[in-house]
C-alpha cells in the first residue's frame, strides 16, 4: 500500500511540497506551477470522459506544424494548458506540439522563471475510439542569458528539472519525476485530487515483451528487423503489445517492463516522435525508474535539439531489454 500521512493518502501538492522542503533554496513557485499542470489535466480528463456528450470527437479541420490533421480535443487540451499555465505568473515560455513556435507568456526573469513544453493530447488517433490517450509535459529553467523563446527552449533533456504525463485510462493517473525517482498518483474522481499510489517505481530490468508498429517494419533500419526476427524465435516466447498511444504503451512498460521502439521509417526518416515533449520527458521518467532510453545510437537525454519540433527515433524500456535492441543495431 502507498505511504500515508496520518492515515490519509499523500496528495500531489503535499508530495511536491515535501520535495521542495528538501531544497531550502526553493521558493514554492514550482509547486504553484505544477498545480497548474494538474488543474489542466483534470479539465482535459473531464472533456474525455464526456466524449459524445460534448462535442470532442472528430477533426478540427486544420493541420498542425507537423503536417498532422488536428483533432478537436488536441485544441481543447492545448487551450486548457495554455490558460492554466498563463495564470501562474512564473512560466516565462511555453511550447506545444500544436503550436508552430514557442511563445513568451510572461516577462518573469531570473531563478523563478520556467519553460513548460507539452504534448497536450497524445494518441490522437485513438480519441474517437475510446482508447487510452494522454498528456505529456516537461519543465526546464528559463535561462536569463539566452534571448528569445526559440533559442531558450533548445536545451538537452538532461537539463529537465521535472517531467511527467497523465494517462486518461480506466483510471486517470499522473506519473511524475523531478529527478528524485518516478512516482504515480491516481485521480480520486470523488475529490478531484491526485493521490500517491506508487512511489519510487522501478522498471523490471528484463521482461520478454516488445511494443512497436510492425506494419512499418519493412522500412525500419536492418538492425530493428533483425531484432524482430530474433524475438520471434526466442524462448520463452516474447509477447507483443501496441496500443498506438505512446503514453499508454510507455505506462505498461513502466509497470511491467519490456521495450517500446519507434525507429526511422520511410515516412519519417528521422523518426516520428518529437524529442522535446515526447521522448525527453519519457526518457527522464524511465531513467529515474532504472530503465533506459536511446535514439538507437545515443542516450535520448544527451541529444542537442535543432528546433522545438525536432523528431527522433526512440528505444525505451527496461535496461536489458533496451540493450538487446541496441546490440542488434550494432551487430551490423
Ligand atoms: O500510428 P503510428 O504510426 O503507430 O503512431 C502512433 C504514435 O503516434 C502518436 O500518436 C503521436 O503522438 P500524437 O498523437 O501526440 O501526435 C503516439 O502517441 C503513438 O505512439
Ligand atoms: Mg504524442
Ligand atoms: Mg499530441
Amino acid at each position: 500500500m502507498p505511504r500515508k500521512i496520518d492515515g490519509d493518502f499523500v496528495t500531489f501538492t503535499q508530495f511536491i511540497q515535501e520535495e521542495q522542503n528538501r531544497h531550502p533554496e526553493a521558493t514554492g513557485d514550482f509547486s504553484w506551477l505544477m498545480s497548474g499542470v494538474a488543474l489542466a489535466t483534470r479539465m482535459i480528463g473531464s472533456y474525455i470522459r464526456r466524449a459524445g456528450l460534448i462535442d470532442v470527437w472528430g477533426d478540427q479541420g486544420t493541420t498542425n506544424v507537423q503536417g498532422e490533421t488536428v483533432k478537436k480535443l488536441d485544441i481543447m487540451a492545448n487551450d486548457a494548458l495554455k490558460r492554466t499555465l498563463g495564470y501562474r505568473g512564473n512560466v516565462g515560455i511555453i511550447a506545444s506540439e500544436e503550436d508552430d513556435e514557442p511563445r513568451v507568456i510572461s516577462e518573469v526573469e531570473g531563478e523563478d522563471s520556467y519553460i513548460v513544453m507539452f504534448d497536450p493530447l497524445d494518441g490522437s488517433s485513438n480519441i474517437d475510439v475510446n482508447v487510452s490517450v494522454g498528456t505529456i509535459f516537461t519543465v526546464f529553467k528559463n535561462p536569463p542569458e539566452i534571448e528569445g523563446a526559440a533559442k531558450s527552449v533548445l536545451q538537452p533533456g538532461s537539463k529537465q528539472i521535472a517531467a511527467g504525463y497523465v494517462l486518461y485510462g480506466s483510471s486517470t493517473v499522473l506519473v511524475y519525476t523531478c529527478g528524485q525517482g518516478t512516482h504515480m498518483f491516481t485521480l480520486d474522481p470523488q475529490y478531484g485530487t491526485y493521490l500517491l499510489t506508487r512511489e519510487n517505481i522501478t522498471i523490471p530490468q528484463h521482461t520478454p515483451s516488445y511494443s512497436v508498429n510492425e506494419a512499418y517494419s519493412h522500412g525500419f533500419p536492418e538492425g530493428y528487423r533483425r531484432y524482430l526476427d530474433w524475438v520471434k524465435l526466442e524462448k520463452p516466447r516474447y509477447s507483443s503489445r501496441y496500443v498506438g498511444s505512446l503514453v499508454a504503451d510507455f505506462h505498461r512498460i513502466l509497470i511491467k517492463g519490456g521495450v517500446y521502439f519507434y525507429p526511422e521509417t520511410n515516412a519519417n526518416p528521422e523518426g516520428k516522435l518529437r524529442l522535446m515533449y515526447e521522448s525527453n520527458p519519457l526518457a527522464f521518467l524511465a531513467e529515474q525508474a532504472g530503465g533506459a532510453a536511446s535514439t538507437g545510437t545515443q542516450r535520448i537525454l544527451d541529444v542537442m535539439p535543432g528546433d522545438v519540433h525536432h523528431r527522433t527515433p526512440l528505444v525505451i524500456g527496461g535496461k536489458r531489454n533496451v540493450d538487446e535492441v541496441l546490440d542488434m543495431l550494432q551487430a551490423g
